[in-house]
Order: C-alpha cells, then structure tokens, then sequence
C-alpha cells in the first residue's frame, strides 16, 4: 500500500508548523530575560505547532475519519486565564496558514484553533489509521535555543507506517540549517531542507567497531539515566563522550550516520509515549537502523497513548545490535545488583 498523498500532506503540515515555530523562537531569543523566564512563548508555540499540522492534515485529506493522537489539549486555554494566550495563538496559527498561499482564505476563529488542537484527543491502538503528532519535541531544548523536533507519524493496523521529522536547528550542510527527515514504511528514508530542496537518501553508519562509534543521549539528565548509559558505553569500548541534544533530532542524526548509537533509559516509573517516538522510529528503521527496547523487543506502538517498555530505548545499526544488547544486559545486571 502506497501512502504518498499522506506522505505529502504530512511533510507540508510539518514544515508550515516548522515555519511557526522558529518564528517563535526568535522572539523568544531576542527578548529580554524577564520574558525568556516566562515560559508562556513556548506553549503558544506547542499549542500553535498542533493546530496548524491538524489544520493542514484535515484540509487535505478525508476528515470524517481522521484521528489524531497529539501531546497536547486545549484544557488551559479555554480558562480565563488562557484567553490572551489562545489569541496570540489564533494570530500566529492565521499567520503561518496564510504565508504559504494555499489555506489563508478563511481564517481560523478561537473556536476553530480550539477545535484543531482537540482533535489531538485520539488513543490510537492497534485498529484503523491514526496520525501520531508532538508538536514540539524538545521543549526545554526550544527555550534554550537549542535542538527540537516537529515529529509526526501514522499508525496503521498499529503500525508506524509514515515518520516525519522536522529538525529547524539541526545543521543540514556546512551552510545551510534546518532538515526534513521523512520515511515511508519500505521506502527508504529521506533528508531535504525545510524549504524543500532535493531530498537525498540517507543512511544509519555501517560502523561494526564499538570503538569508533558515539552515543547519542538526552540533554536532560532528568530524562534518561546518563550513568548508565557510560556504564553501558564504557563496556561496548566506546572512546568519544558522550553527545547530547534534545529532541527526536537524535533519531534524525542517527539516521543519516551522524553517530552510531542512541541510548535511553528513563527514571524508574517514567511511561513513554508514542508521540516522542513513532516518527523518530520510523526515520530511523527506513535508514538501516534498529530501535528496540533494553531487552531486544521490537517497540510496539499499537497500546494506546503510551509504550510498555523494558527498562529504555536504544538505538543502532545491525552489525553493533548484539554487542549492545550484550553490554545494556550486563550493564542493567550491574546496576541491579549494586541497589
Ligand atoms: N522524566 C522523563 N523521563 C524521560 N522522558 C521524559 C521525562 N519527562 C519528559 N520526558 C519526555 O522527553 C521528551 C524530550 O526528549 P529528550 O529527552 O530526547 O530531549 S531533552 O534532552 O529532554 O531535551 C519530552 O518531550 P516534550 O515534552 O515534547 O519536550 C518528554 O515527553
Ligand atoms: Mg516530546
Ligand atoms: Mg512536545
Ligand atoms: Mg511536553
């Protein structure tokens, strides 16, 4: 089965939202300290992110049966206290639908911002077509000015069968910043600008010694458990420390040989969700990679809104899998046996 009309409404929906976000981060940059502090500027951009890719995905293809599974709801903003912000939202969200020329003819009311963002409501599972969407990946990363992600997949029959990923910080050659990762299931994955240069073919690193490759791991230590993951890569003979970036642009990195390993274990009791995955997976699996979780399984993203995983996440090519494997099974022994 061909999912190239969707395949097509995505990459547009993804790089308009791409589009308001760095908007957003550059008023968000330039302003003064009082207002970088002030975290609202960043929710109007992961609210706005989601209504303009719903917009876009409902306008262009078949609404009656969309459904989308989405980070965010628009609880706070239908409060008192959201009105201000669901105002600037509806002005940035008309703003970036009008620039491209194609959906500006009728522009959004609050109550139709509202009613996109909802639409976000869905729990997906293992029946039917579902988008899978985060708006923004990486929200500390954004208010940093650092690395995020605009990150949408579709499931179907549970299945992550289209992943795109839109990196507006990621370096796409020596002069040029900002890269659109895409992959449709059997297709092969695919980097191109934001602005829709020809797109290239790209591949996970065909890297077979431990000792040549580096690991990707959050930001965040609050995130995954960056001990271990040394732990993990001391073992397997690692050399380069560590690299750290926010964000599903560690999938898109992966995926086009940047480095050959990405390693994520959350704090105990910390559940998953599908959106900070599915597309990611998908870029990176269509370039040659392998994504399981710590004991070898396949991610199955066909439970709902969540990932039931073993322990993390981690991420590599197939010649470097068993020798990881091997070392995150010791490593987690280890740390087991010293608590
Ligand atoms: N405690 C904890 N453990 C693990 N993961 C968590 C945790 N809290 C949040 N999150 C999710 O992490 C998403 C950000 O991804 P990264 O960890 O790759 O990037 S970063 O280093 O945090 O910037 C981030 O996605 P966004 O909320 O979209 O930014 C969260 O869904
Ligand atoms: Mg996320
Ligand atoms: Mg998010
Ligand atoms: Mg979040």
């Amino acid at each position: 089965m061909s999912y190239d009309k969707e395949l097509a409404a995505a990459k547009n929906a993804v790089s308009l939202a791409a589009r308001l976000c760095q908007k957003v981060q550059k008023a968000l940059l330039q302003a003064d300290v009082q207002s970088k502090s002030d975290k609202s500027p960043v929710t109007v951009a992961d609210y706005g992110s989601q209504a303009v890719v719903s917009a876009v995905l409902q306008k262009e293809l078949d609404s009656a049966s969309f459904s989308l599974v989405a980070e965010e709801d628009s609880g706070d903003l239908r409060k008192e206290e959201g009105k201000e912000t669901l105002q600037r939202i509806m002005k940035l969200v008309n703003e970036t639908l009008a620039s491209d020329g194609t959906y500006g003819n009728a522009p959004f009311s609050e109550e139709d911002v509202l009613a996109a963002i909802d639409s976000g409501r869905s729990e997906g599972g293992p029946s039917g077509q579902h988008w899978v969407l985060d708006p923004i990946d990486g929200t500390k990363g954004f208010l940093r000015g650092d690395q995020y992600a605009i990150a949408l997949g579709l499931l179907d029959e549970g299945k992550v069968v289209l992943g795109v990923l839109a990196c507006p910080n990621l370096p796409l050659s020596q002069e040029k910043v900002g890269c659109l990762f895409y992959a449709q299931v059997g297709g092969g994955t695919y980097m191109q600008s934001l602005d829709s240069s020809t797109p290239i073919k790209v591949h996970v690193t065909d890297l077979d010694n431990p000792e040549e490759a580096s690991f990707f791991e959050s930001f965040e230590a609050a995130h995954s458990l960056h001990d271990l993951s040394s732990l993990i890569a001391k073992k397997l003979g690692v050399k380069a420390p560590p690299v750290r970036i926010d964000s599903q642009a560690k999938y898109g990195a992966l995926s086009r040989g940047d480095g050959a390993i990405y390693l994520r274990f959350p704090h105990k009791g910390y559940r998953e969700k599908i959106w900070d995955h599915a597309a990611g997976y998908l870029v990176v699996a269509e370039a040659g990679g392998v994504v399981s979780d710590a004991a070898g399984n396949p991610l199955d993203f066909s439970k709902g809104r969540y990932l039931d995983l073993h322990e993390g996440i981690i991420v590599t090519n197939q010649k470097l899998m068993p020798a990881l494997l091997k070392a995150v099974k010791e490593s987690l022994n280890e740390k087991a046996s010293s608590l």
